[in-house]
């Protein structure tokens, strides 16, 4: 997840970058973002969610590994000079030619690890379910995100640091994280070992399965589907999430235009965002297990995402003061470790273990949905409020923020109909997850 994530932002804080040497302009930019979910969207993740389920954690986490480095060597060759000049990319320039055909070529590389990256969420998810059940599930979940995100750090930290160095190149960042998806995909195959260890410790069968519980069926869907507080939470995850991870493709060029900076300096001040919620998550997820709460803390989430949209969009365009900057991004590190701490331990308190892994596909499959128009949205948005702007002219932010801001205002009012739920039908929510 660590290397998944540093993969999936490495572009970043390169979009004037990328602008300048490849002409990816916002709303192509933006197009590219949305591809990493294009496939899941229309149906890949659902299947996901049945081959987990049928096939256990192993066979599941070795193929989106596998998926996830075959996307990244795809993306690579796209931003390659060798793919510069080439038959291919002559081709993908024939048609649809305000989409340079390197961002088509690396857009498919990106649909593809987006499979293997969202298959590989809902199978760790399910993963650290049946490791930690009943023990300190949200703890582990938290530090398992914790990772995630220090990744994210490191990518931006990490990204423009490789593109600057002489000559200056997209490229150098891309084939680094490649060869680290590489790695990952061999960290697995050692994870698949240990897990082995603990079926035959525990008398499971090679899918993990073939406990007290019986078997998952694709028919056992519709208990997820017909369930009101399944789609409340997965609203809210879609919501939340498209407040977040799109505004975090765009947030170093906001940052670049609403101070004066330069990419690097925008990039040096959004990375402690991801850091902010390493830091909180695990410490929110062991709070969650002892003490409970997790409705609350989904509340809690939507409102600060709420107030740091609204400083972003009114504020620092006013006052571009860097230490207004700074606090609004840990704000909303904080406010990015409430919400993933509380909601990813809700899922296992609302379905049967045996369909958890069909349960994360569909939440993933609807915040998916979000995730992969969002970007685009707010691209075009960007493009079209900025209609008069001319090359090395900074961006105004203002308007195409309110997105993120209307998305906060829903997600919280999802966070306080779930807690209501929660209240009447006893689903324990807002209970500690340690059995003492
Ligand atoms: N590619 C970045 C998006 C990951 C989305 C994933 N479905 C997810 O929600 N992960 C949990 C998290 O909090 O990062």
């Amino acid at each position: 997840m660590f290397f998944g994530y540093m993969f999936v932002d490495l572009m970043s804080p390169l979009q004037s970058m990328i602008e300048a040497q490849r002409g990816w302009t916002p709303d192509v930019f933006g197009m590219y973002g949305s591809s990493e979910f294009i496939l899941n969207v229309f149906g890949f993740l659902i299947l996901a969610g049945i081959i987990l389920d049928k096939m256990g954690v192993r066979f599941t986490g070795q193929l989106s590994a596998s998926l996830m480095f075959i996307g990244a060597c795809l993306k690579y060759y796209a931003v390659s000079d060798s793919f510069a000049g080439s038959g291919i990319e002559t081709w993908l320039g024939s048609w649809w030619t305000s989409f340079p055909a390197s961002a088509k070529l690396a857009s498919l590389g990106f649909m593809i690890f987006g499979c293997g990256m969202e298959m590989a969420g809902i199978t760790v998810s399910k993963a650290i379910a049946k490791w930690f059940e009943g023990k300190e599930m949200a703890l582990a979940m938290g530090l398992e995100m914790a990772i995630a995100r220090v990744g994210v750090f490191a990518i931006f930290s990490i990204s423009p640091w490789l593109a600057d160095m002489a000559p200056a190149t997209v490229v150098r960042p891309v084939a680094f994280c490649t060869v680290l998806l590489l790695i990952g995909l061999l960290t697995f195959v050692i994870f698949s070992f240990m897990d082995r260890k603990l079926d035959k410790q525990l008398g499971l069968d090679s899918r993990g399965g073939g406990g007290s519980e019986e078997e998952f069926k694709v028919s056992d869907l519709k208990y997820i589907l017909s369930s009101k507080v399944f789609w409340i939470i997965a609203f809210l995850c879609v919501l939340y999430y498209s407040a977040i991870f799109p505004f975090q493709r765009f947030a170093t060029n906001m940052l670049e235009s609403n101070l004066g900076v330069s990419a690097q300096t925008a990039a040096d001040i959004f990375r402690w965002f991801p850091m902010g919620a390493a830091a909180i998550t695990p410490f929110l997820g062991r709070y969650l297990d002892h003490k409970g709460k997790g409705a609350t803390m989904l509340i809690l989430g939507a409102i600060l995402m709420i107030v740091c949209h609204l400083t972003f969009a009114f504020v620092l365009p006013e006052f571009p003061s860097k230490p207004v900057a700074y606090g609004s991004i840990v704000l909303l590190g904080i406010s990015f470790s409430l919400v993933p701490a509380a909601l990813w331990p809700s899922v296992p308190k609302i379905v049967e273990t045996r369909y958890l892994g069909s349960a994360y596909s569909l939440i993933f499959w609807i915040q998916n949905i979000g995730l992969c128009l969002f970007p685009m949205l707010f691209g075009f948005a960007l493009k079209y409020f900025n209609a008069g702007r001319t090359e090395g002219m900074p961006y105004d932010y203002t308007r195409p923020m309110l997105i993120f801001v209307a998305c906060g205002v829903l997600a919280m009012l999802l966070g306080l109909w779930l807690k209501a739920e929660d209240r009447k039908k006893k689903y324990g929510l807002e209970l500690p997850n340690i059995k003492k």
